[in-house]
């Protein structure tokens, strides 16, 4: 079965064995070159509108942990930015290194962060999540770099929620967390068609890259790394380095909203 990771043989390099698309043409994530993107003055301020009352719960996945929200109305959504119509948020999640020279999936002039956030969000063009996700223009997911810099109390609530999901397949409800309080003052962004930067790396993605960072602590990527992929009983292995490397970027154009 299609069992898929981030180690020696089972990690990226491995994908493309059982998930053909790895080497597709719209892969994820890529290095973002900001001199080779062009200013998109057509590009439409970015607006998120997110209902903390739709945060539901915290789940441990085995790849990373996901806060999880109600999308069966349009509460929490995304709408303007590069995409057209309305896009409703499903779940966030993260990717970190076992260091904080690395983790994210994004690079910026070959730059990594420790951390990137990602906040998956669905067109409700099509009926659900799952089978938007096999569409061309189904997904749009707002990537957020973390830099290490002072500690972060928005992250503190779901951070401290992580002691209650520390293997795989732990879940606990995780209500009233407001998304938007993780975003950066700025909403300037990189845009560019992408895929899923985990298998099944469904090539569905409208990638929406915040130019400005948010803070990070050494104690609070500590906190990211105390979590397992293993389950309970199984041999126990940290999650960290769960990050895709940039993919080529095969003749896409990265567009910027900002001059
Ligand atoms: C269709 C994929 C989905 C599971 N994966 C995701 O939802 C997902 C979301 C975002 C990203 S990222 N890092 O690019 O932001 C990567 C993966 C998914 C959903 C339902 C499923 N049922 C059976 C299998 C299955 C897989
Ligand atoms: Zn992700």
């Amino acid at each position: 079965s299609h069992s898929w990771g981030y180690g020696p043989s089972d990690g990226p390099e491995k994908w493309c064995d059982g998930f053909p698309v790895a080497n597709g043409p719209r892969q994820s994530p890529i290095d973002i070159i900001p001199g080779q993107t062009s200013y998109d003055s057509t590009l439409k301020p970015l607006k998120l509108k997110y209902d903390p009352s739709n945060s539901t719960d915290i789940l441990n996945n085995g790849h990373s942990f996901q806060v999880g929200f109600v999308d069966d109305v349009d509460s929490s959504t995304l709408t303007g930015g590069p995409i057209t119509g309305i896009y409703r948020l499903k779940q966030f999640h993260f990717h970190w290194g076992a260091s904080d020279d690395r983790g994210s999936e994004h690079t910026v002039n070959g730059i990594k962060f420790p951390c990137e956030l990602h906040l998956v969000h669905w067109n409700t063009k099509y009926p659900s999540f799952g089978e938007a996700a096999s569409e061309p223009d189904g997904l749009a997911v707002v990537g957020v770099f973390l830099k290490i810099g002072a500690a972060n109390p928005r992250l503190q609530k779901v951070l401290d929620a992580l002691g209650a999901i520390k293997s795989k397949g732990k879940q606990t409800t995780f209500s009233n967390f407001d998304a938007k309080t993780l975003l950066p003052c700025s909403l300037d962004y990189w845009t560019y068609d992408g895929s899923l930067t985990t298998p099944p790396l469904l090539e569905s993605v409208t990638w929406i890259v915040l130019k400005e960072p948010i803070s990070v602590s050494p104690t609070q990527m500590g906190k990211f790394r105390s979590l397992m992929f293993s389950g309970d009983g199984e041999a126990p292995c940290c999650m960290q380095d769960n990050y895709r490397p940039p993919q080529p970027l095969k003749g896409r154009k990265v567009r910027r909203s900002f001059k």
